[in-house]
Order: C-alpha cells, then sequence, then structure tokens
C-alpha cells in the first residue's frame, strides 16, 4: 500500500490528470471532449486506488456497451497494470451487472433473449390481447388498420424508451391510463396497453421472476426492484464490498441505469465514484440516454460532485479539433505538438470510393510499421464493394460489428438460390459453410422444420438439430433443401425463390441485370422476416451492392458466381488481419487507431442531418490519431461536410 502516485509506463500524466487521479472527495464527475484522455485518467485513477491498497475485485467499472469494457481494460493495461489485474477487476456493462445481481437476488439465472425476431411474437400477443381485453374504457382508441406484425419494430422501441425512462414507475399508481395521460406522456395509448400486456408475457405469470429479459431489462428489472423496495441497498446482491465505482462514457447513462447506480452507491457509502462522459457522443437517446444524468440529477440525487476538467484533446491535431468542434458546435483543443494529416478525397461512385479504399489499405498492409487502419462505415452494406476490393487484391482484413458479406445471412440466400438453380455448390465444401446456408435459406423462404422425431424440442433446437445433420454432406443438404426448404416455403416467399432462380438458370447477365432484383423481391422477402426496418433495409442493400458487384463483373453469370465461391475460399485461406478492419461505429466506440477512414461521405450516404446521426459522424472521425481520410461525391457532399468545415459553404 503506498500514498505516492502511480506512476503509469509510456505517458506522463497532465497536470489536469495528476488531480483526477489523486484525488480523495467521494464524488467525481469529468465531462470532456472525446480524446480527452476521459477513460485513461479513469484508469489512472482506478490504478491509484490499487496503489492505495484496493483490492481489484473491489473495483467496479460500468459502461453501457460492450466497446466500451474493452476500451477501458485496453488503456488500463496501456497504463502499465498487469493483464492478470486487469482480469480481476469488474469492468462490465451495466446490463450483464444487473443480470448478476438479479440472479444472485433470485437465486436463479433467468433466459436471456437477444434477438428481435424472438421476441416478435410476444409483442404480436400483447397487441391482440390489449385490443380485446373485456373491461377495456376505450376500446376505439386500440384499433388501427396496421397488421399486429407491423407494429412490433414501432413498439419495441418505444418499450425501450419507457424501460430506459422508467415512465411507468414514476407515475401515480393511483393515476388510471387514458388516452390523453398517454399523450401527454408522449406516447400513443396502444404503446402504453400493449407494454402492459407484453410485460405480462413477460412475467409469464411467475411471481418472483420473468419468464425472459430481452435486451436492456436486465437493468430495468433491477431498477424497478429497487424503486419498489424489493430489493433495497441492504440486500446481499448489491453488498459487494466495494470501493471504488467508475462509470465511463457516462453520457449513455438513463434513468434505469442511474437507479442501478444510485443504488450501488448507496449500497457502498464509503466508495469513491469517478464518472466520466461527453455529451455529444449520445448514441443511445432512444433508451433514454441523457446527459442531464451526469449533471442536475446527478446532484438532487446523488450529491454534489467535485467537478474536474479534462481539457485538450491527447489523441489527434488542433487541426482536426478545429473540424470535429465545428461539426458538433463546441469549443475544441488539442496538443500542439500532436500532427494528424486530413485527407478529402473525391470519389464519385461507390465504385471509386472502394477502389480507393482498397488501395489505401493495400499500401497500408505493405508498410511495415505496425499501425491499425479502421474503415469506419454508417452502414453494413457499404462494405460489399470495399470487401470486394480488397478479396481481389489479396489484402488481409477483419471486420467488427458486422459479419463479412460473403457470410451474410441475405449474400449466402442469394449464393444458395444460384446453387440450387445450377447445381453447383462450389464454396459449400464444409459442413459450417452448409449449415450456415441452409440458415439462410430456412430464415428467407420461412419454412419451419418439421419432423416427429424433433417434436420434443423446441423450434430453434429442432431447426439446428436438423441443419446440423443435413449439412454433415453435399448430398443430404441438397435433399433438405428440396424436402423442407423449397417445399415448405412459405408460398410468398416460394413464388419468390422460384422466380429469381429461374433467372439465375438462364445464365443471361442482361437478364440478371434487368429482372434478378424484381423477381426476389428482397424487399418483400426481408419485411416478412425482420423486426426493425433498418434490419430489412440490410438485406436490400446489401443484395443490391451483391448484384451490383455481379453485374460488374463483365461476365456471364455462372462467372460471377464462381468467382464469389472463389473469392470466399480465398478468405477463409488467409488469416483475418488486425491490420486493416471494416467495422460499424457503435463498434469503434472508446477506441483509437492510427488512420481513420470514412467511407463516401455524400449525400443520403449517412442517413439525415439528426442529431444521432451528427454523433456518429463525430465518434467516427474522432478516432482517428495519425490520419483521417474521407471520401465523397464532390458533386453531391454530405452536409455534415460543410458543418465540419471540411468543405466550404455554399
Ligand atoms: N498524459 C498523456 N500523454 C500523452 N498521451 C496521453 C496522455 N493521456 C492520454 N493520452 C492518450 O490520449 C489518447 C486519448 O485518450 P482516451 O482514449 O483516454 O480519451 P477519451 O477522452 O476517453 O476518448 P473518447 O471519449 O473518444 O473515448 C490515447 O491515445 C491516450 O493514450
Amino acid at each position: 500500500m503506498s500514498d505516492a502516485a502511480f506512476q503509469p509506463t509510456h505517458i506522463t500524466p497532465s497536470d489536469e490528470q495528476l488531480a483526477i487521479q489523486l484525488h480523495r472527495g467521494r464524488l467525481l464527475l469529468v465531462e470532456a471532449n472525446a480524446g480527452a484522455a476521459k477513460t485513461t485518467t479513469l484508469a489512472l485513477r482506478i490504478a491509484q486506488a490499487l496503489q492505495r491498497g484496493a483490492e481489484p475485485r473491489t473495483v467496479l467499472a460500468l459502461t453501457y456497451t460492450a466497446p466500451a469494457v474493452a476500451a477501458l481494460k485496453e488503456r488500463l493495461i496501456g497504463i502499465g497494470l498487469p493483464r492478470a489485474t486487469v482480469q480481476q477487476l469488474r469492468i462490465e456493462t451495466f446490463e450483464a451487472f444487473a443480470l448478476g445481481v438479479l440472479e444472485q437476488a433470485e437465486g436463479t439465472k433467468t433466459r436471456v433473449v437477444t434477438s428481435h425476431e424472438l421476441v416478435r411474437p410476444h409483442v404480436v400477443r400483447a397487441i391482440d390481447t390489449a385490443q380485446s381485453l373485456p373491461q377495456e374504457p376505450y376500446p376505439d382508441e386500440l384499433m388501427t388498420d396496421a397488421m399486429p406484425g407491423n407494429l412490433v419494430e414501432g413498439l419495441l422501441k418505444s418499450f425501450d424508451r419507457l424501460k430506459g425512462s422508467m415512465v411507468f414507475e414514476h407515475l401515480d399508481p393511483e393515476e388510471r391510463l387514458t388516452p390523453q395521460l398517454a399523450d401527454e406522456l408522449g406516447f400513443g395509448y396502444l404503446t402504453m396497453r400493449a407494454w402492459r400486456c407484453y410485460e405480462f408475457i413477460r412475467k409469464g405469470g411467475h411471481p418472483d421472476r420473468p419468464e425472459f429479459r430481452f435486451n436492456g431489462d436486465g437493468v430495468y428489472d433491477l431498477a424497478r426492484a429497487l424503486l419498489s423496495g424489493e430489493i433495497d441497498a441492504g440486500d446481499a446482491a448489491l453488498q459487494l464490498g466495494l470501493s471504488l465505482v467508475c462509470v465511463d462514457e457516462m453520457h449513455d447513462v438513463n434513468r434505469a441505469a442511474f437507479t442501478v447506480l444510485k443504488a450501488v452507491l448507496a449500497a457502498h457509502p464509503r466508495a469513491g465514484f469517478v464518472g466520466v462522459g461527453d455529451r455529444d457522443q449520445v448514441i443511445h437517446s432512444q433508451t433514454g440516454a441523457d446527459a442531464a444524468f451526469m449533471g442536475q440529477h446527478f446532484a438532487a440525487e446523488i450529491g454534489p460532485p467535485t467537478v474536474l476538467p479534462l481539457t485538450q484533446s491527447r489523441r489527434f491535431s488542433p487541426q482536426l479539433a478545429r473540424h470535429v468542434g465545428a461539426l458538433a458546435r463546441k469549443p475544441y483543443t488539442a496538443d500542439a505538438a500532436l500532427h494528424t494529416g486530413i485527407q478529402l478525397a473525391p470519389c464519385e461512385s461507390h465504385r471509386l470510393a472502394a477502389t480507393f479504399v482498397a488501395r489505401l489499405a493495400q499500401a497500408h498492409h505493405q508498410q511495415q510499421a505496425v499501425a491499425s487502419l479502421r474503415v469506419l462505415l454508417r452502414h453494413p452494406s457499404q462494405s460489399v464493394l470495399i470487401e470486394h476490393e480488397l478479396l481481389r487484391l489479396g489484402v488481409p482484413y477483419g471486420t467488427v460489428g458486422f459479419a463479412p458479406y460473403l457470410e451474410r445471412a441475405d449474400v449466402l440466400l442469394v449464393r444458395g438460390l444460384y446453387a440450387c438453380a445450377c447445381g453447383d455448390f462450389t464454396g459449400f465444401e464444409t459442413a459450417a459453410q452448409r449449415a450456415a446456408l441452409l440458415d439462410a435459406l430456412l430464415l428467407f423462404s420461412g419454412a419451419r422444420v418439421d419432423s416427429i422425431e424433433l417434436r420434443h424440442l423446441d423450434h430453434t433446437d429442432a431447426q439446428r438439430a436438423a441443419v446440423g445433420e443435413a449439412s454433415a454432406s453435399l448430398d443430404s443438404t441438397k435433399s433438405f433443401i428440396e424436402a423442407h426448404v423449397l417445399r415448405s416455403a412459405h408460398a410468398d416467399a416460394r413464388r419468390r425463390l422460384e422466380a429469381a432462380m429461374a433467372v439465375l438458370r438462364g445464365n443471361d447477365i442482361a437478364a440478371f441485370e434487368a429482372s434478378f432484383l424484381k423477381a426476389l423481391d428482397a424487399a418483400a422477402l426481408a419485411a416478412r422476416v425482420f423486426v426493425r426496418q433498418q434490419d430489412a433495409q440490410q438485406v436490400v442493400d446489401n443484395i443490391a451492392q451483391l448484384h451490383r458487384v455481379a453485374v460488374a463483373e463483365d461476365t456471364d453469370v455462372n462467372g460471377a458466381f464462381r468467382l464469389f465461391s472463389a473469392m470466399d475460399q480465398a478468405r477463409h485461406r488467409r488469416q483475418a488481419n488486425e491490420r486493416v478492419v471494416l467495422s460499424s461505429i457503435e463498434a469503434a466506440k472508446g477506441l483509437e487507431f492510427d488512420h481513420v477512414v470514412i467511407p463516401h461521405l455524400s449525400q443520403g450516404e449517412f442517413g439525415d442531418g439528426s442529431t444521432e446521426n451528427r454523433n456518429l459522424l463525430y465518434v467516427a472521425m474522432t478516432r482517428a490519431r495519425r490520419r483521417l481520410t474521407v471520401t465523397h461525391d464532390a458533386g453531391r457532399p454530405s452536409r455534415f461536410l460543410k458543418d465540419a468545415e471540411l468543405i466550404g459553404a455554399t
């Protein structure tokens, strides 16, 4: 145990950082810009606590996302803490932490569901129930022309906000829910009624715990149990013997997470608290995230914190700080010693942008110095052309936040249709490849595996068992497709799949170009399968991009599909590479890379001008250390480029 300042490796803390590292007051908040060393300074504060004698298991650091957990661990190792010590610290997402506390309090583990598609039937049932309750005082308000299945996406989004903001829990229990009250709260009456029914279904009639928990339900259920007094700060499940509680990316905290945090601090009155965040990195506002939880709510409900500054970006240059400051409309300074090259490359088409990015990656890969190049994409479908070019050039790469395009269910569907239509299963040599193909075909065809031997299993397990068996050999795969996919497909889906196969069978590239997308009607196929509009849109976009690549290959249909298989094989032969990675922006939050590439910042490519999209671009640009490259169509640049003063305002 020592009271001397912890000495990090690699960096010399600034005076501002030292003030935070050595702070002894109980409550400390730091709000600072991206790259201003928030996570590093939190890591220093944790290392200082260990130096003062704290046991690693008594330090709890909570964040909202898995990438933020990874970023904090990386910084702790970066400042010199042994990996083994870092592994003993409790660094978790709020959701994982809440699930752990609930498991302890409930004495059992509840099933966790992560797929929107698996909760869809429960939401549909909740709408049905809400619309048919006999004592409903406002039945007319619950009628809608929309099919229940089409309401699921919107309802789940509203449910996220109802949970995150704990709207119901803050209502007067005596107050009756009326259409007017629902309106005042900013939710439709049907939404609030369906929510109550959904929660009833989720509880499954069990008195102590729900049947299942979906995304965010862990934090919500714990927060609700805390508010109702079912669990309190004195409960053994919350008595964790903590000496320090930290929250990284505190701007992502919503009312439910804040309720959990309050209870953790109440359970550990002697533990110190440090929270760090940046209000321009809020990309989860749909779940009720609000920077006020590191402002007025914190002061009013937990106590007045000491607020300490971190003023300068330590990641990138003053020039880049000026641009991101203009984008986020706030003052931004950076360490004058840092240099970040900024390149704005005009590329008129997606294809030109893909070629440009792939060449950059190739040059990067050939350099000897170990450095990271990260291509940050707003939508996964933007990777199709870029990956295709990388494979053509033989540049190894990895993907984070989405699967490589040749492994996506929608791309496997198209490749599988070609394989079935033309009897050419090249590219499906391994059982794993065949299993992925069967899963994709089952998904989009709406076919259900039905066999007497598997009746004792639930649907998911039955499908897994049947696919596992069928994928063992190519012959059994083919018979399974014939017997269980095409023959038992949903009627609409079957019509589309057969029409698409007929186009492929013709091996006529002109007909393929003119009518394949129309015959397949991916939008209709996807809308039947996916709950979220954005997921269905991704299917349409992925297939459109694949089609574009095949048409541009200047060969016949057989040639184009053979090329896809060859590329897939080449990809499997090469090791995934950490130096060139294509990634979603969400998965890069909290991380940093030597060279960041943001392709195609043109009108309509980065979503609308909403705060959420602006914040995503802010997060993306601020990941760069030494180089930032942005491509755009100079004829139709994104408005964000003007806002960031990367191009002149017109
Ligand atoms: N004292 C220091 N000297 C030099 N570099 C430093 C110092 N402190 C932090 N850094 C570096 O600054 C960079 C940004 O730090 P960090 O990731 O902690 O910022 P952040 O504010 O958490 O960023 P974000 O909000 O984007 O997640 C890192 O490369 C880190 O190593």
